[in-house]
């Protein structure tokens, strides 16, 4: 079953010209994909118009998954500064009508999934930039959406806590199986993170090809030196390269 779809959309900002497109990209229930592409190819648009923040200026998008069965998490934490961690996750459940007492067991519980249980009552700005991530994916998981979204979560952290976290996103999506998104700049990462890469070519982009990743969800340890994960890379790399040419 498709969740969400964009069909040859095309985004235009004024003057600025096209954005991205037309560009295509289908993403079926329970599938990890990963977008890649360079800087300013439109990855970022075509996230806003899966999430539906945004509508193209020709072409179709289509989702399954409605406003509240889709989450979205960005590079920057975007935490309520005056909030705990608890208040912060428990938000969209109040924001969707749940009991406060409720919606602050369930915060609670969500953040003790990412790690967090103990750091409940701490404030943004008491948190190292891995754990307020943390908080933000907690946030994004406590409504069991079907489509989430993350637009490179991961790239404002060190090395070791990028890996952490990828394997915690891909234990907690091994619980319910929602559809996710990845946008990334890092081809090692989107191969790690993803069933599917699909990468796109130099803004406005269009597509310069995909690649299927074989190999058991979550990772298991050494996944990153077999064989197979580096080939995919080098051909995922490749395709960006040829895309850059062809620009
Ligand atoms: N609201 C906007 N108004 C005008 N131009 C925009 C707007 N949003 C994006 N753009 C432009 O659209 C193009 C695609 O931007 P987008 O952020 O989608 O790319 P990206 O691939 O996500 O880039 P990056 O990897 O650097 O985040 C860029 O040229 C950008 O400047």
């Amino acid at each position: 079953m498709t969740i969400a779809s964009l069909k040859d959309v095309e985004v235009e900002y004024g003057k600025r010209g096209r954005a991205v497109g037309p560009f295509s990209l289908s993403l079926e229930a329970g599938e990890i994909v990963a977008l890649v592409g360079p800087s300013g190819c439109g990855k970022s648009t075509a996230l806003r118009l899966l999430a539906g923040l945004e509508g193209p200026t020709r072409g179709t998008v289509t989702r399954a998954a409605g406003r509240g069965e889709t989450s979205l998490v960005f590079q920057a934490p975007t935490l309520a500064p005056w909030l705990s961690a608890t208040d912060n996750v428990a938000l969209p459940l109040e924001l969707a009508g749940m009991a406060s007492k409720e919606a602050r067991d369930q915060a609670r519980a969500a953040l003790g999934r990412v790690g967090l249980a103990g750091a409940e009552a701490a404030r943004p700005a008491q948190l190292s930039g891995g754990m307020a991530m943390r908080v933000s994916l907690a946030r994004a998981l406590v409504t069991s959406p079907r489509l989430l979204l993350l637009d490179e979560p991961f790239a404002a952290l060190d090395e070791i806590t990028r890996r952490t976290l990828a394997d915690d996103v891909l234990a907690l999506w091994q619980e319910t199986r929602p559809t996710i998104l990845f946008v990334t700049h890092n081809v090692e990462e989107a191969v790690y993170m993803a069933q599917r890469v699909v990468a796109m070519t130099p803004g406005p982009g269009v597509l310069a090809g995909e690649r299927v990743v074989t190999g058991p969800l979550p990772r298991p340890h050494g996944f990153r030196t077999t064989e197979g994960f580096r080939a995919t890379a080098e051909q995922v790399s490749d395709l960006l390269a040829t895309g850059r040419a062809a620009a």
